[in-house]
């Protein structure tokens, strides 16, 4: 119920929608050829005899008082043309149900897609990739689907309300009977409900761990191939997926049990209740029957009622971890603290800046200068902190203390977006999107076009191999850009890096997958770059260290200018 509750809260306005379709939709099943009947005995009325029935003789009058003369052609005419409106209604209530049920799955997605982008770096490096897509996937059109058997199970609650309370005026007994044994009915199956709602659960945790797990290992698939590990993966995802099956199973189970207990246990009480009514309360018949078809009715909405709210119980596991994903992003949202447009003029200056990943220290009193058009190189050990410095110049880490001053302004009085689009970035690990080389140049920048992507590659020494490529720029580059080798890679990132003509271009070992020749290219093309353009680059290539105008080693938490003698 707390689940039906959040729902309407969330989507208060689909929720009513939705509600109003599905108690349309439950008139009109309603007026089935049951409420036609009177109309079909007045069509054979004069054969029949049943014309002359009280109801019969109603629907007549009504039909002359509307200046319908009751003939078999025109009541012929209203059946049918009943049965066409009612599937009208049908569609359109059905209709809007879909289309609302659409709706909240792609709320949902946006919802976590938006507070995904907008958290913190150090937070959105320890999701897993494979439960986020779960999440955007699966979770989002089980949690949607569950929305409409929430609102289903408020409109058949709706139903029963309005029906008990009709009920009431024709016997109040018999009515309070049928609530009392449906509520009885209700709660002996309710164990079911509760059983379906821990096997719905156990499968949300199960997809997130299977998509988590199966995301890692296809990353990694090539080693593991060539290593014949493969089969280890395989056997957990093997595990992963049995348990994920037993876990249906169980739901499957739950709801079958329901369906099937459901409707002997309504005979049974029924049976009793004529037995009860006849023979020791001597009941008449007719008042007998009055009873029965109100217990039936009020029963079967009541039935219809747990099964829709099993469904909802199956599903809502998904909702919550959804909506726990999507809060957990958001509470770590990156703080934009700043509003100053940035500048670019002077240089970028790294004052005693002191940073730690929790305990870990891992720069103590920081101090680097960067000028503005020169090239500069940072060194240093493994572990020393290189993509560290670069997340904290990006403004992705913000330090502990001491500063990070773009023209002497603190970033973190700056709009950190706007210092962000003065960027080019070239990450570590270089992965393309599985698309042609042009939109992965041109990725998340609308405004560029084919002329910057060629003048970037050419910037990048990378015209060459992708001009002779059959479909040049538009040759799709396979999964992670794995239909080209490593350093052609490389140069695509470093021309999308260059594609909007940065003020700061920052390399994360941008040569190390580059034969001699390409490297050689990329460092004459990094210094001619520095006449206009401020770059740093971690490296350990020689090549690199020997362009850059300065060079500093990483240890211990400092940063040591190194004098052109002691370079490489
Ligand atoms: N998000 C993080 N949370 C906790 N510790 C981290 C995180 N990122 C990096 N570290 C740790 O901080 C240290 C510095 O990492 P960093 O990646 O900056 O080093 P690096 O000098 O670039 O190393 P390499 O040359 O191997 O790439 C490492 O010991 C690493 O384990």
């Amino acid at each position: 119920m707390r689940t039906l509750y959040t729902y309407i809260m969330v989507f208060p306005q689909r929720s009513a929608f939705v509600l109003v379709a599905l108690l349309i939709a439950g008139i009109a099943e309603g007026l089935s050829l049951t409420a036609l009947l009177p109309l079909i005995s007045i069509a054979v009325g004069e054969s029949g005899g049943s014309g002359d029935s009280g109801i019969g003789k109603f629907m007549e009058k009504a039909l002359q008082d509307i200046g319908i003369d009751p003939t078999l052609d025109t009541i012929l005419i209203i059946i049918v043309g009943g049965m066409f409106f009612k599937g009208l209604v049908l569609l359109l209530a059905n209709r809007q149900v879909g289309y609302t049920v659409a709706h909240v799955a792609t709320a949902l997605r946006l919802d976590l897609i938006e507070a995904l982008l907008a958290s913190r770096w150090q937070y959105y490096l320890r999701q897993p990739v494979g439960s986020l897509a779960n999440s955007i996937a699966s979770e989002a059109y089980r949690a949607a689907n569950g929305f409409e058997h929430s609102v289903n199970v408020l409109s058949l609650m709706v139903q029963v309300l309005v029906y008990a309370i009709v009920a009431l005026f024709i016997s109040w007994e018999a009515t309070l009977a049928s609530l009392i044994i449906g509520s009885f009915l209700l709660f002996v199956l309710n164990s079911l409900v509760s059983a379906t709602r821990r096997a719905g659960t156990k499968q949300t945790h199960l997809l997130r761990d299977l998509l988590a797990y199966l995301s890692d290992v296809l990353s990694s698939v090539k080693s593991l191939k060539a290593m014949a590990r493969d089969n280890v993966a395989d056997a957990i995802l093997r595990e992963q997926t049995q348990q994920l099956e037993k876990a249906t199973r169980r739901e499957v189970m739950n709801r079958e049990a329901l369906n099937a207990l459901q409707e002997p246990i309504l005979a049974a009480l029924t049976a009793s209740g004529l037995y009860l009514a006849l023979v020791v309360w001597e009941l008449s018949l007719p008042e007998v029957m009055l009873m029965v078809f109100l217990l039936t009715r009020i029963l079967g909405l009541l039935n219809k009622t747990q099964r829709r709210h099993q469904q909802l119980a199956a599903q809502e596991s998904a909702y919550w971890a959804l909506r726990k994903a999507a809060e957990g992003a958001r509470a770590a949202a990156e703080r934009a603290t700043g509003t100053l447009q940035p500048t670019l003029q002077q240089g970028i200056t790294l004052h005693h800046v002191r940073f730690n990943y929790d305990r870990k220290v891992i720069f103590r009193d920081l101090n680097i200068e960067i000028p503005v058009n020169t090239f500069t190189a940072v060194m240093g050990p493994s572990g020393a902190g290189k993509s560290t410095l670069l997340d904290l110049l990006c403004g992705l880490t913000e330090p502990q203390s001491g500063e990070v001053r773009i023209d002497g302004v603190s970033l973190h009085d700056i709009n950190l977006r706007q210092w962000r689009h003065m960027i080019g970035y070239v990450s570590q690990d270089t992965i393309l999107l599985h698309d042609t080389i042009l939109n992965n140049i041109l990725v998340g920048e609308p405004t560029l076009t084919a002329d910057d992507a060629e003048r970037a590659l050419r910037q990048a020494g990378a015209w060459d191999f992708v001009s002779a490529l059959p479909d040049a720029m538009l040759t799709v580059v396979g999964e992670r850009g794995g239909l080209l080798s490593g350093g052609q890679r490389q140069r695509i990132a470093i021309a999308r890096a260059l594609a909007h003509s940065p003020s700061f271009l920052i390399l994360d070992e941008p040569t190390s997958a580059l034969d001699p020749e390409s490297e050689r290219t990329i460092c004459e093309t990094l210094q001619n770059l520095s006449k206009d353009l401020t770059i740093i680059a971690v490296s350990h290539q020689p090549a690199i260290i020997n362009a850059a105008d300065r060079v500093f080693m990483l240890s211990n938490g400092e940063a040591e200018a190194l004098s052109q003698e002691v370079q490489v």
